[in-house]
């Protein structure tokens, strides 16, 4: 007799479905209760169970982070996630040991979303997560946005910069200062990686294309099918692709003497690894990405931070008359003005000071790493164990708002907050790294391995931007009064800065500076 049989015979239908009822239960039990080795980060249970916290990301995005804290003030945790956690790390001496620690790395995730990304075949990604492969291939990223190179992106993003703003009327109206702000970086940003021979020097309709897919990247990073969920974001990564093999990749565009060290260098690697022309072209469109998607929003925050402020403005304008001098006279009468940007953080303490606290106060986003190996972090109190192949995250909301780091004025923008004497009390702050709050409280490029290798190009282009907007332009709304820095959209996890919430007032007016209408600004010579 077969066994359903023996069990239709021996028991009433009401046991039978108490019995299974009750399997089903221990399955769920069994699959879905989270058993930590008590050396691990403490439990941080949902409201709902099993998907709660994910519910809260949803619905939050990085919000929830500061949220979970104010909620549940605690160092570390580990949250549990339908049958599978995640650590949360939250005191600045746990996110500074995780940013030492060798065993905790974000290479799988960006090996995972770089291939789901860009348009890469499945042989070239291949390759590319191979050790021998991307170690050298990273190395070469990071070597390339320092010293000499470094220096000639920042003198060609400003060249490219100045130059647009050379070409300014004397008067303009702007109706929407974010896409203007926006086209302005983008292009910049990227002449200096590819060199003045790209697509988005020659169309200026490549930029809405870039942000179309830019804005949508989770669609692709999350899948399953971005070609349908976001065919708008497809086409345009399709169209990028194409006229970045055209001008750039078929013609070896990017042996250009302007092309930035790190697009030639990574690009003669693939070659050399026998990538095709279609797998250059798109790696260089992850590179694009990852480098214009933070610069520009946060370059707009911290424009409208500054321009919003006259006080600010004036004592910031007493400060880039230094660093600034008249140059010879041109054929047109038109005076050079030379912007030095040597030396900007000791030279224009309170230009670095306005644009940290802008990172502060904008960049909400989070950092992600894979523990790759069984790790033991200290906050020198407690040890805690981090168990091999977990997700962590650190949230920089949540250490960047935080009243016990930088006081009550935590919710305003405090362009002075950084600098290091106190202008009210001439005291001395103390610093740690960059800032005055403990290491690991303040985290805008990262930190470890990871550090953004991008941060001194971001930086010094920002600063240099600032330097002749502020020298040479009244920027007020169209009435003539103080521009108001608009509400910012809380970012999606994929990004890490919002953008100004839909129905701001966005217009402006800027008009050439008495004393300063005749002027061509040009990066000094170094
Ligand atoms: C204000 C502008 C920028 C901000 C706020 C920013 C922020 C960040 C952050 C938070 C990370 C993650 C670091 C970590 O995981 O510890 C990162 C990584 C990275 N950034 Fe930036 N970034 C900016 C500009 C740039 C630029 C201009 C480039 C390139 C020209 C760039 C290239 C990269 C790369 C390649 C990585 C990955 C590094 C790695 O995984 O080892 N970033 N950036």
């Amino acid at each position: 007799m077969a066994l359903s049989e023996v069990l239709r015979n021996s028991l009433d239908g009401f046991t039978l479905s108490l019995i299974l009822a009750l399997s089903v239960a221990a399955l769920f039990w069994r699959l879905f209760t989270l058993r930590l080795d008590p050396r691990e980060p403490a439990a941080l249970k949902p409201d709902v169970p099993v998907i709660g916290h994910i519910i809260g990301m949803l619905k939050e995005s990085h919000r929830y982070w500061a949220i979970l804290y104010k909620q549940n003030p605690m160092p570390a945790c580990t949250l549990p996630m339908l049958n599978g956690k995640m650590y949360i790390i939250n005191s600045p001496e746990l996110v500074s040991a995780a940013f030492k620690a060798r065993t905790l790395s974000f290479d799988p995730y960006l090996i995972k979303t770089l291939k789901h990304m860009i348009p890469i075949s499945n042989k070239a990604m291949d390759m590319f997560a191979k050790d021998d492969f991307f170690h050298p291939w990273v190395n070469i990223v990071y070597s390339k946005m320092t010293g000499t190179d470094l220096l000639k992106m920042n003198v060609n993003a400003l060249t490219d910069i100045y130059n647009n703003i050379n070409n300014l009327p004397q008067n303009m109206e702007i109706e929407d200062t974010f896409i203007w702000w926006r086209h302005l970086l983008t292009v910049a940003t990227i002449t200096t990686l590819l060199g003045r021979d790209n697509p988005w020097k020659k169309d200026r309709s490549m930029v809405a294309k870039f942000w179309e897919y830019e804005t949508s990247v989770h669609h692709f990073v999350v899948g399953p099918a971005p070609r349908v969920t976001a065919p708008a974001a497809y086409r345009a990564r399709a169209e990028m692709h194409k006229a970045l093999m055209q001008c750039n990749f078929e013609t070896r565009g990017y042996e250009a003497p302007d092309t930035s060290g790190m697009i030639k260098t990574t690009s003669k690697v693939e070659e050399e690894h026998g990538w095709s022309t279609s797998d250059k072209a798109a790696m260089a469109i992850g590179i694009l990405q990852g480098s214009v998607n933070n610069t520009v929003p946060i370059s707009y925050w911290y424009f409208m931070h500054i321009v919003s402020n006259p006080k600010l403005v004036k004592k910031l304008r007493v400060e880039a008359e230094h660093l600034v001098t008249a140059g010879q006279t041109l054929p047109n009468g038109k005076r050079e003005m030379l912007v030095d940007i040597r030396g900007l953080e000791e030279r224009a303490p309170l230009l670095v000071a306005a644009f940290r606290e802008n990172q502060r106060v904008v960049g909400v986003g989070v950092i992600n790493r894979w523990v790759l190996d069984d790790t033991v972090l200290s906050d020198g109190q407690r040890s805690y164990l981090l168990k091999k192949d977990t997700p962590l995250l650190m949230s920089s909301m949540v250490n960047h708002t935080l009243e016990a780091h930088w006081g009550e004025s935590v919710d305003e923008f405090d362009a002075e907050r950084f600098l290091r004497t106190d202008p009210r009390t001439g005291a001395e702050r103390e610093f740690h790294g960059d800032a005055p709050v403990p290491r690991g409280a303040f985290i805008p490029f990262g930190g470890g391995k990871h550090l953004c290798p991008g941060r001194s190009f971001a930086s010094a282009e920002n600063w240099g931007t600032m330097i002749a907007f502020l020298l040479g332009f009244d920027i007020t709304t169209p009435q003539g009064t103080p521009l108001v820095v608009p509400e910012r959209t809380m970012p999606l996890p994929t990004h890490g800065t919002g953008r100004p919430v839909a129905g701001s007032d966005l217009s402006s007016s800027f008009r050439r500076r008495k004393g300063w209408e005749n002027v061509v600004w040009k990066v000094a010579e170094l």
